[in-house]
């Protein structure tokens, strides 16, 4: 019995081996962003402003798209200061609402182009978190995190998409957050947009499949921005315990990440352990024979230790339901 089950697992195993080998996409690879242009929305702060800085080192023609003009401006200046060659490339902004019309988006897109250039790569980053529990949300924050967070990723998509085959290259990069792997307390309306970008992504990257766009698909923990400084306002206690077990990590480290791991063609661009497990169990990449192989015979231990961190946010929550109750009806 035992050499029988031997048997098929390494039958399993070399069948994986010679299908990926054979069939895996061989991902074209974009050596460099020099004279390309980028696009970043929300790239006037946070992991969007370093995404933007890191690109200029990389010597990218650059375009921030935000709403207010004079954060713009102000990174404008800084991603100017950190350009590979300051007198050869262009930085420049544009002032858009992305929650705006798809014609908006494309008026300011096209425009973006006529200036700079094609758009290589687009950074679909501008988004925020209002947190707290589902009933108490207000109904226009949960419409505004559907049409910021997913809306205003999928129109630029839209936009991008039809030069971007037609010149058969790009890279279109979509900022998840680890909230899209795991339902948390207090991140209900936010995840359902971050869930949506990841499903469109997910798609997406089918549909692309043998041409010579690429997608990337990023999955940022808690990064200390001003976006997380805001959001830590309506964050309740358990949601802050559950999600900070992924780390507080720098925005210049998230966003340098995120333009390395999309140029390389990662399909997903996780960050520490968390992200590494998570995206393990949770995702479609398929990126390498051996990344396969690792997942093969590591997802039952990583299964059971996820098993066991997510029973220990059960206790998070059930110990603040406790101490509400005690609050309400203090013990005389
Ligand atoms: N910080 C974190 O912990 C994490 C963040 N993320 C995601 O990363 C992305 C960036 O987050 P972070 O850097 O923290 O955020 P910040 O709040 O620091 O920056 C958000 C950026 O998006 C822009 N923006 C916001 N709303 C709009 C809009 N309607 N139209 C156009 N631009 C807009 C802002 O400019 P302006 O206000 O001028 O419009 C700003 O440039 C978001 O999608 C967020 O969900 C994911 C996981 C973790
Ligand atoms: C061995 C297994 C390890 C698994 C650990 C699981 C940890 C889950 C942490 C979830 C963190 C969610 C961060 C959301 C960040 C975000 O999007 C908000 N800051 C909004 O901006």
């Amino acid at each position: 019995m035992f050499l029988y089950i031997v048997l098929i697992i390494i039958t399993v195993v070399a069948l994986t081996v010679y299908f990926l080998n054979s069939s895996l996409d061989k991902k074209v690879v974009y050596r460099s962003l020099q004279n390309r242009h980028i696009v970043i929305t929300g790239g006037s702060s946070g992991i969007g402003k370093s995404s933007a800085i890191e690109a200029a080192k990389l010597g990218a023609n650059v375009t921030i798209i935000g709403r207010d003009e004079r954060k713009l401006k102000s990174a404008v200046e800084e991603i100017i200061a950190e350009c590979m060659n300051r007198n050869e490339q262009k930085i420049q902004y544009a002032t858009l609402d992305v929650t705006s019309s798809y014609d908006k988006i494309e008026k300011c897109l096209a425009a973006a182009e006529t200036d700079i250039g094609p758009i290589f790569m687009l950074v679909n980053c501008a988004g925020t978190c209002i947190c707290g529990q589902f009933e108490n949300m207000k109904i226009e924050d949960i419409k505004m995190m559907v049409d910021l967070n997913y809306f205003g990723s999928a129109y630029p998509t839209k936009y991008v998409l039809k030069g971007m085959k037609e010149r058969d290259e790009g890279i279109i990069v979509f900022v998840s957050s680890e909230a899209a792997f795991i339902g948390i307390y207090g991140y209900t309306a936010y995840s359902a947009g971050k869930w949506a970008v990841r499903g469109l992504a997910e798609a997406l990257m089918m549909e692309l499949l043998g041409t010579g766009v690429r997608l990337t698909l990023a999955f940022p923990p808690d990064t200390d921005t001003p976006g997380f400084e805001k959001e830590e306002l309506t964050k309740p206690n358990e949601t802050k315990l559950i999600s900070g077990s992924g780390g507080l990590h720098s925005p210049e480290k998230i966003g340098k990440k995120i333009i390395h791991d999309a140029l390389v063609g990662k399909t997903y661009s996780v960050f520490g352990f968390s992200g590494q497990v998570l995206s393990l169990l949770n995702g479609l990449s398929i990126e390498s024979t051996s990344q396969v192989l690792m997942q093969v015979f590591t997802m039952g231990i990583l299964r059971a230790i996820l098993v066991s961190i997510i029973l220990s946010f059960h206790k998070i929550v059930k110990d603040g339901l406790l101490a509400r109750r005690k609050e309400k009806n203090p013990v005389k």
